[in-house]
């Protein structure tokens, strides 16, 4: 398996950012969305860059017939992000407390973006998952934004602690990202990305199209 690049590495950090311009767009009218985030988000987790969905509908063309993406969760308020950070790395902390700041940074990022970094607070990144032509979710071997923790590992997207079918969900879902432009986080099956840093050190761009903004700024 190749190397897994965190989102806390420097080389993350390092890509620059020119940022576009491009709005965030509700993306209700264009494909299913799921509102278990309501409540932490209040509406704003139903937007992404126009860019990030026109590739998300690109990607749902390329689905074998009757498959449906269901979108979760697109842009993060940056106070959010910081929050989930804050929690998440707290848990940490609490359970290892010999570890050194910069190694709860670096575990905490298997599973929430250090906020400076935060591919959602870009508007750029997405989870999401599969459905069948009535709705219903399909087997992706774990729940989602289940953690490294909660779930032995088998969150991380190659994971061999997960059924047949559930590995062959998840090469539905990547081969159709893929081939629209987006990148997947390894630790986490459910989370794609274009435009924001992390696609940009993935995919050889010389910037990042997306910085972090608030949901309602020009
Ligand atoms: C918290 C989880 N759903 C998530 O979004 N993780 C990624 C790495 C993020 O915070 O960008
Ligand atoms: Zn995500």
């Amino acid at each position: 398996m190749s190397e897994i690049i965190l989102m806390s590495d420097a080389r993350v950090a390092a890509v620059p950012v020119e940022e576009n311009g491009e709005l965030l767009v509700d993306v209700r009218a264009h494909l299913r969305v799921d509102d278990r985030k309501h409540e932490d988000s209040g509406g704003a987790e139903v937007h992404l860059r126009q860019g990030v969905l026109d590739r998300l509908l690109r990607a749902q063309a390329l689905l074998p017939d009757g498959l449906r993406l269901l979108f979760v969760e697109g842009y993060r308020p940056p106070a959010l992000q910081r929050h989930y950070f804050e929690t998440y790395a707290d848990g940490l902390r609490a359970a290892h407390p010999d570890w050194s700041a910069d190694r709860i940074r670096t575990a905490a990022s298997r599973y929430v973006s250090p906020p400076e970094i935060a591919p959602h607070s870009a508007g750029a990144a997405v989870d999401l998952t599969l459905t069948d032509a009535d709705g219903r979710e399909l087997d992706l071997g774990t729940a989602m934004n289940a953690s490294p923790e909660e779930s032995d590992g088998a969150c991380y997207t190659g994971a061999g602690n997960i059924t047949e079918e559930a590995k062959a969900n998840r090469d539905v879902l990547g081969q159709a990202l893929s081939a629209a432009g987006l990148v997947n986080y390894p630790t986490e099956w459910w989370h794609w990305s274009y435009g924001d840093r992390y696609w940009a050190l993935q995919t050889g761009a010389p910037a990042a199209l997306y910085g972090p903004k608030e949901l309602d700024a020009a």
